[in-house]
């Protein structure tokens, strides 16, 4: 195969591989697990360290180092042909930034092909050699150490709704630029000391091209700190975010940000070239935010949804319609002007579904098989009969995004006539962890159903639902999840998977860089890959979507289930819980104790 194209998904837990040729059909694919390959060396966990006394959750940089090289090293053992490679493009997980110090620029253009980029790149532990970094980790997207940042960039647009209108979003403790502005707080030394600030994906970038690569276009509207409909930085965030060290000295740091998905940052660093055999003319296209780049695995059409089920769970959709709201997000789409991107974010998706594995196995084995039989023989919403209670709960062993709750786990009855109770100890309403499975699973998207009823049109004669639900990421290979999706959200053409690959994003970076290489004069993403696209052999139906009664049996629940976050967010909220009920349109369910 001629022309091929690389790209990569640098995640919470993994940083992954993909090559693929210019018809988009995979050639390899390699992954570093951070837990398994470096877990006993970085005291990492999950991916990640945290400091929970302040809420913090953060990676080392150096980890991320390694990992690059060693990806490439077992794409290389997976038979990849670098010589090959025209264009390069990546993913990195959403929010998280990475502090270059003042050396970084001359590190990175003088890498020496003979040492690994970890040598060469990281700073001495006692100070005897400068490293490319002002500050060793990466604020995680999981982090919630910023609850003072958040209100602060609330209040400088006088609230969340003006915020999510200029934005996207409202304030988010995972956001860039409340973590900017912590990270100026906490350790004003060291951001003196920082000449650029990258996020997660232009950090990858900027590795691959030998100097610092600007952000992209949709990832840069995780910041709280992008004018969205002006095209720009927002100057009175920038100035928060900037505290004393001043808006100008920020917007340096923060550099410019092209407006074209598909741009070229220019030639990859020739430390890849002589070490690992890329033509000095392969191309380093914008890489993106780890879910912009999973979007454009597929091509999506109106209505059609994507769950993405990794460490986090989100849920994207692709439209031309601009409602920002503070109860989700839209970012920039990362290849076409005039689209937005939908997105939901949990922080409680597969760790959460992990927690009840572990707990129904009773040892860590690790196996889904009886987490997937319970689920799928219990009864819809736990009930027998059409008279039974519904059981409906929220499973949240780390703080949630949405709601806004600290950790906690809530189990509760529920009937339209008489509303919720709490049934945490009535051991025969509510057989834990037995009951636990298929009610995390219908918990957690019974929330996206909830939230995106907006953005769903009737499909034929069928109410409003998505037409396909596609899911990727990790808990994509699992039946129960598939069948609970399409039972909960519907669906009327199905749902699907990809059968490319393990990996949508890095597919999607791969899909990016071919289009930023290839593309025609003015050709869209859309139709790049719309005529690559290979129905049969891209994706897989892996379950039945809308089933007439079940859908409708979801539907009576919602008022019960907004009726539970409004529980939870009273006992262990960060918001107010009328908001959240005005924000959807609905009416809370009536709680009995
Ligand atoms: N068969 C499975 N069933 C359910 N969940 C799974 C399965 N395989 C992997 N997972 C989940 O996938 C998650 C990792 O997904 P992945 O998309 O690779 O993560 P990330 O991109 O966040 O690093 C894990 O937390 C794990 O719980
Ligand atoms: O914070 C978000 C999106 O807003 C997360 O979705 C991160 O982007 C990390 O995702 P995964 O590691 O789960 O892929």
């Amino acid at each position: 195969m001629a022309d091929q194209f690389l790209g990569f998904d640098l995640s919470t837990q993994q940083l992954k591989g993909i090559v693929v040729g210019s018809d988009l059909k995979l050639l390899q694919e390699a992954k570093v697990d951070f837990d398994a390959d470096f877990g006993a060396k970085y005291g990492i966990e999950k991916g990640v360290l945290t400091n929970p006394a302040e809420g913090e959750v953060f990676a080392p940089v150096a980890l991320f180092l390694e990992a690059i090289d060693l990806v490439l090293q077992r794409l290389k053992e997976q038979g990849a042909d670098f010589s090959k490679v025209q264009g390069i493009s990546g993913a990195g997980m959403q929010h998280g930034t990475v502090f270059w110090s003042q050396d970084a620029e001359h590190l990175l253009a003088n890498l020496d092909a003979g040492k690994t980029l970890l040598e060469q790149l990281e700073g001495g532990a006692k100070g005897e050699r400068r490293g490319a970094f002002s500050h060793p980790f990466s604020p995680n997207w999981q982090d919630a150490s910023t609850q003072k940042q958040v209100e602060a960039f609330d209040a400088t647009l006088h609230d969340p709704v003006n915020l999510a209108e200029a934005t996207g979003s409202k304030a988010h403790h995972r956001f860039s630029g409340p973590q900017i502005l912590r990270f100026h707080d906490k350790y004003p030394e060291a951001y003196k000391a920082t000449s650029r600030i990258t996020l997660v994906s232009s950090f990858l970038a900027s590795i691959f091209l030998g100097k610092i690569a600007p952000m992209d276009i949709s990832d840069v509207t995780g910041a709280n700190l992008w004018d969205i409909k002006n095209g720009r930085w927002h100057e009175d965030l920038l100035a928060l975010a900037g505290g004393s060290s001043g808006v100008e000295d920020l917007r340096q740091k923060l550099g410019s940000v092209p407006d074209d998905g598909g741009a070229s940052f220019g030639t990859i660093s020739p430390y890849f070239s002589a070490r690992y055999g890329f033509p000095s003319s392969a191309q380093i296209i914008a890489f993106t935010g780890d879910n912009p780049s999973t979007i454009l695995a597929l091509p999506l059409r109106s209505s059609d949804a994507i769950v993405s089920l990794g460490t986090s769970t989100t849920f994207l959709m692709s439209t031309n319609q601009y409602k920002p709201d503070p109860a989700y997000h839209f970012l920039n789409h990362p290849t076409t002007a005039g689209l937005y991107m939908f997105m939901l974010c949990y922080k409680n998706g597969g760790l959460a579904r992990e927690h009840i594995r572990d707990a129904i196995n009773g040892d860590k084995s690790r196996s889904w098989d009886k987490f997937n039989d319970v689920a799928t023989s219990t009864a819809v919403l736990g009930q027998q009969s059409k008279d039974d209670p519904m059981r409906l709960g929220l499973f949240f062993p780390r703080p949630e995004i949405v709601p806004a709750v600290k950790e906690g786990v809530w189990r509760y009855t529920y009937t339209p006539d008489s509303g919720l109770s709490n049934a945490d100890s009535d051991e025969k309403a509510w057989p834990v962890p037995a009951a636990d499975a298929r009610a995390i699973l219908e918990s957690q998207f019974l929330s996206l159903r909830l939230r995106s009823q907006s953005l769903v049109e009737p499909q034929g004669d069928l109410p409003a639902q998505p037409r396909r639900i596609y899911l990727v990421g990790g808990g994509a290979a699992n039946s129960a999840i598939a069948e609970l999706a399409g039972q909960v959200l519907g669906g009327s053409d199905g749902v699907y998977k990809l059968e490319i690959g393990g990996n949508a994003c890095a597919l999607g970076s791969a899909y990016k860089a071919a289009w930023g290489v290839q593309r025609g004069q003015g050709e869209k993403f859309e139709d790049f890959l719309e005529q690559r696209w290979n129905e049969e052999s891209f994706v897989k139906k892996v379950a039945r979507g809308y089933r007439k009664g079940v859908f409708e049996q979801y539907g009576e629940a919602l008022k019960g289930f907004n009726g539970l976050e409004k529980v939870a967010i009273e006992e262990k909220g960060e918001g107010k819980a009328d908001d959240l009920a005005k924000d959807l349109g609905l009416d809370g369910g009536i709680v009995k104790n």
